[in-house]
């Protein structure tokens, strides 16, 4: 007998719903998929619902690619706070990059930051918030903090759009998802 299909999830930001696919994920198993990459509708609804979660005080965004970065982008085009992103690969024309390892539990990853020092020097001496598309265990969100701090900023605090199962920290979100689905 084979198994029942799993039953999408589906989530609504503002006017926009969207059924989230079902993927499997290193040691999480089955977990609800978000992708902002390619949904502008759905980025922007995100956005605009994301103004409020940013903490008071905050000077500048920073974020990570892949996903999250249409998000912070939109976050920081309707808040009109600048925005810096970290990569997952080391570019040549980086200068003296900052660098941090995320020992991914969950994604069963890991992965490498990078943030470039010119971007780094936008941190110093500015309250920065950590924008993320999903925060799962936390990670991510813990490696990027270290840049700020690396960089002589402090934390204003984290948001995200999705808060997936039990991070590790703090984060406001929009929603709840799943950390594994049945
Ligand atoms: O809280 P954590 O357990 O660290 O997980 C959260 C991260 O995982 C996802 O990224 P993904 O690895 O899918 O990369 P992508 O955005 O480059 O697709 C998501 O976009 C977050 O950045």
């Amino acid at each position: 007998m084979s198994a029942a299909p799993p039953t999408p999830l589906t989530v609504r930001i503002g006017d926009v719903e969207r059924v989230l696919p079902t993927v499997r994920a290193g040691n999480l198993g089955r977990v609800p998929l978000v992708e902002f990459i390619g949904d502008p509708e759905f980025t922007n609804a995100a956005a605009q619902a994301m103004l409020p979660l940013i903490p008071d005080g905050t000077e500048l965004l920073l974020t990570v690619v892949t996903n999250a970065l249409p998000l912070a982008h939109e976050l920081s085009d309707r808040s009109g706070l600048p925005y810096v992103c970290a990569r997952k690969k080391r570019r040549t024309y980086m200068q003296s990059p900052l660098i941090q390892d995320v020992p991914s539990l969950s994604l069963g990853v890991a992965e490498t930051l990078w943030l470039d020092g010119p971007h780094a020097e936008r941190l110093r001496g500015r309250r920065v918030a950590i924008v993320q598309d999903v925060v799962a265990s936390g990670g991510t969100a813990q490696a990027l903090a270290k840049f700020v701090v690396q960089a002589g900023g402090t934390v204003a605090g984290y948001l995200a759009a999705f808060r997936q199962g039990r991070p590790r920290i703090e984060v406001a979100a929009l929603q709840d998802l799943p950390g594994r689905l049945p």
